[in-house]
């Protein structure tokens, strides 16, 4: 742009020449700091493979880097090296982090801007960069199938012990519940163990309760959510719906108020029990980072798979165009909430 000034035209200096030396310099460190945070997660990773959570957890009381590094299944020539990996990033779910930052999933992000600007049909960078869908890819890969499946298992043990602990009066009055897309069983069977007289059905897709077994209050179930989803007195969806576009949600929650219509002579609880995300609804003490948190949920949905996060209208849309009356959203699992939807 070029401004003037009587006869005079006045040239924007180039921008580096507008920043101060101090902000010239906060820039650079503001730019490496998102250039550079993958190390974190890369860190993470590293250690993970190591085992080093595992060591420090049987060594049971604070363990120093030199008892670590003996401890350790490495060159004892790169030891040096230990003590830099050890002073990064926090220790999370080990599964998870494992799935996250596998090349199978690092992929799709560099096919983003290809994505964006291709005119190839896609509907996610994940299909730009495999030509299958998320869910074909885990059905074609089984080493993906189980990385998948045991990443979520581990999140489900997670979330069901605060769900149990805290919030076990939402399962009162329900004897049978069928867990939509409920992985390898994880949640079902904590629920069945932790609830007296509980039965619980796990309709997945075929690959992933192909050869699971199942016992007389624990039944899985290979089909498509999209189709039938089997009656019951009340049907969870733990992180299904931001996996999927609004007319494919409204699709799912037709089938779930289908499942727990009282035609079916279910007596029992007659909702939906979602475990999802409510943008700008958290609970915890650092706003902006679980912020971050719900956005970056946001963009893997969107790199993956059709889906994304939404605010409380956004759900409450969906809601209603599948027919469903009320609502209740509790924050219960820090950036993702407990949400009871009732016919
Ligand atoms: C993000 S995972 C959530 C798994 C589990 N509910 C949890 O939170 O641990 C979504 C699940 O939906 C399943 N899924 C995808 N499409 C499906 C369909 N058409 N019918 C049934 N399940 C489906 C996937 O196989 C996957 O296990
Ligand atoms: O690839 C993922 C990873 C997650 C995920 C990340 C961190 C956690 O603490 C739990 C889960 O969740 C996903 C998901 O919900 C999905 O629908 C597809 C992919 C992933």
């Amino acid at each position: 742009m070029t401004l003037t000034n009587g006869d005079m035209a006045i040239m924007p200096k180039p921008n580096e020449e507008l920043l101060s030396t101090e902000q010239l310099l906060h820039a650079q460190t503001h730019i490496w700091n998102h250039l550079f945070s993958f190390i974190n997660s890369m860190s993470l990773k590293c250690a993970i493979q190591l085992g080093i959570p595992d060591i420090i957890h049987k060594h049971g009381k604070p363990m120093t880097l030199s008892q670590l590094v003996d401890a350790l299944p490495i060159v004892k020539s790169k030891s040096q090296y230990i003590h830099r990996l050890m002073r990064g990033a926090p220790l999370t779910v080990a599964p998870l982090v494992l799935l996250i930052l596998d090349p199978i999933l690092t992929k799709p992000w560099h096919y983003m801007s290809k994505w964006l600007t291709d005119e190839n049909g896609d509907v996610t960078p994940f299909e730009t960069a495999y030509g299958t869908t998320f869910w074909e890819h885990a059905g074609n890969e089984p080493r993906f199938n189980s990385l998948f499946n045991e990443g979520m298992s581990s999140d489900a043990r997670l979330v069901l012990n605060v769900l149990l602990r805290d919030w076990k009066h939402v399962f009162d009055g329900i004897e049978l519940l069928v867990d939509v897309g409920g992985g390898n069983g994880t949640t079902a069977k904590a629920i069945i163990d932790e609830i007296p007289g509980m039965k619980c059905v796990v309709l997945e897709l075929p690959h992933v309760v192909a050869g699971l077994e199942g016992n007389e209050n624990l039944t899985y179930v290979g089909g498509d959510m999209f189709e039938t989803i089997p009656p019951a007195d009340a049907v969870f969806l733990k992180w299904i719906l931001h996996d999927w576009n609004d007319e494919d949600c409204v699709k799912i929650l037709k089938k779930c108020k289908d499942a727990i219509s009282p035609k079916n002579g279910k007596t029992g609880g007659g909702k939906v029990i979602i475990i999802d995300m409510v943008l700008d609804i958290y609970k915890g003490d650092d706003d902006d980072k679980s912020k971050e948190d719900q956005l970056f949920f946001d963009m893997a949905m969107m790199a993956y798979l059709n889906g994304k996060e939404r605010c409380e209208n956004e759900w409450a849309d969906l809601f209603i165009a599948a027919g469903f009356t009320t609502y209740k959203i509790c924050p219960a699992f820090g950036v993702r909430s407990l949400i009871e939807v009732y016919p």
